[in-house]
């Protein structure tokens, strides 16, 4: 059925709910109006949006680790670990692959390996199975606020299960949580499940319960343009807006050119307030979050600590509400509690040393920041009209036309066409425009500027390039330079 951006009827909600509720035995413990009360009791002091509020009017950046794993005890002791050791801000829980693509019976054997051999065999926490009494245990043993991050295109089980388990705050969107991590789930129906969830998280919100909503904003994270991952941004702000959602997080995954970045994060929260006034969302309260570098990463520590810390000293420089933290582990997998919370202490030296200092503003970044705008409103604008009106129409059709199109993406409802590269300052800029409906004027911006890295490199400009600037940071470099 055809998509459409309109707020869920309650009674369609419902009875697409007793559906989802069964589709593991865990949905049955879920009683909507026991979970409203139970909301109503977590302290100020644990509710997720009440802190960025408080971050956003104070001027600071939050410190968030990502973290996951198999059991509640050993779950419960990690993310202590990241507070007390690590000195996180806010808190996740990670959800591990199984349950993000609804493979309980698989999520289940993880469980009782992980039993049998004593350590997580499971690449985050199950939440599903391990059910809201467990995600109470969590999210009570915690003295900060926690999130539930994963990956899901179908997440109306885990977000019932992690509203009424104590979470005061979830990720994902119904084209960043499908795109960058599916190949065959259609948009219409990613955009419909996600409806679902923000129609949950609106109803805990006239209930008095306020939930943050962050959509997933790095996408696949390798060199995703700054108007494509903000394009993404406000279109599952405006869904979410129209469920009913007041708490919403705009996030953004670093570059690594620190004008480009810093202009990124002003362009977002601005061009968020301009798209959710136009459509007439009232009282939603928008804050940032900016994710470390979510490239290729170096093996060697020291060097992951270098990229770690030039994204926090990002974050904190464009005055992001939240910087998502990496660890010297990257590379390598998932990391030890103690390379989580090594990753965590680095991030705060900067946003402490950094939290006194003004924000960045300077001729460039404001000349960046309109180019980002004038190519997100151009993309945004061009969907509207697909969709006559609807954004949740003209974002189906806009992919199936490729005048949305994320690099590198899975999804095979993605025209895959993109071909981004550096320039010679290592702002990521545009080699194959694709379909995206950009004015020649804008175009020529990005040709020229690949066209100077080309000269001052002595090759024509390419397809290697791309390849060089995906391994650049890996390598140690920012720029994929010839040798
Ligand atoms: C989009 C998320 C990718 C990033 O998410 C990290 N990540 C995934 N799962 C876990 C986990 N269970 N614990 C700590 N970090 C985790 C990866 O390393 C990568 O950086």
């Amino acid at each position: 059925m055809q998509s459409q951006n309109r707020k869920l009827d309650w009674e369609q909600f419902l009875k697409i709910r007793e559906e989802a509720l069964k589709s593991w035995p865990t949905g049955q413990e879920v009683d909507l109006a026991e979970a409203i009360a139970y909301q109503k009791q977590i302290p100020a002091s644990r509710r997720f949006g009440q802190r960025l509020e408080e971050a956003k009017k104070e001027g600071i950046t939050l410190a968030q680790p990502r973290a996951g794993v198999a059991l509640v005890h050993e779950h419960i002791e990690l993310l202590r670990f990241l507070v007390d050791e690590g000195g996180a801000d806010l808190l996740p829980t990670t959800i591990d692959s199984y349950t993000r693509q609804n493979r309980y019976n698989e999520a289940q054997a993880g469980i009782e390996e992980s039993r049998t051999v004593g350590r997580s065999m499971l690449n985050g926490f199950p939440a599903v199975n391990h059910g809201l009494t467990a995600c109470r245990e969590v999210t009570e043993a915690m003295k900060v606020p926690v999130q539930v991050r994963h990956g899901t295109p179908d997440a109306r089980l885990l977000t019932e299960i992690s509203l009424a388990g104590g979470f005061t705050a979830y990720e994902g969107g119904g084209i960043s949580y499908n795109i960058p991590y599916a190949k065959e789930v259609p948009l219409e129906r990613s955009i419909r499940d996600w409806q679902y969830v923000d129609r949950l998280v609106g109803y805990y919100e006239e209930q008095g319960v306020s939930i943050n909503r962050e959509p997933f904003g790095p996408l696949t994270g390798t060199l995703v343009p700054p108007c494509i991952s903000h394009a993404v941004a406000i279109i599952e702000a405006l869904l979410a807006a129209e469920q009913g959602v007041k708490s919403l997080t705009l996030g953004y995954g670093q570059c690594g050119n620190l004008l480009q970045d810093v202009a990124a994060v002003r362009s977002l929260e601005e061009l968020a307030d301009e798209y959710l006034e136009r459509f007439g969302y009232k009282n939603v309260v928008i804050t940032t979050v900016f994710h470390q570098w979510m490239g290729g990463f170096p093996q060697d520590e020291s060097k992951a600590f270098g990229v770690i810390s030039w994204g926090a000293a990002t974050a904190a420089m464009a005055k992001a509400t939240k910087v998502i933290v990496k660890t010297p582990h990257e590379a390598l997998g998932i990391p030890t509690k103690e390379a989580n919370a090594a990753g965590i202490r680095a991030t705060k030296q900067l946003l402490n040393m950094l939290k006194d200092q003004p924000p960045l503003v300077n001729n460039e970044i404001i000349t960046e920041k309109e180019l980002i705008k004038i190519e997100t409103r151009a993309i945004l604008e061009r969907l509207l009209e697909f969709g006559e009106g609807d954004i949740a129409l003209g974002t189906v059709r806009g992919f199936q036309a490729g005048v949305i199109d994320v690099p590198f993406a899975p999804s095979r409802f993605n025209a895959g066409r993109l071909l981004p590269a550096r320039d010679h300052n290592g702002a990521v800029r545009l080699l194959d425009f694709g379909n995206l409906p950009f004015g020649e004027d804008i175009k020529e911006v990005h040709r020229e500027k690949i066209a100077q890295r080309g000269k001052l490199e002595g090759r024509d400009p390419s397809f290697q390039m791309v390849i060089d600037d995906i391994y650049a940071i890996g390598k140690g470099m920012l720029v994929g330079k010839p040798r």
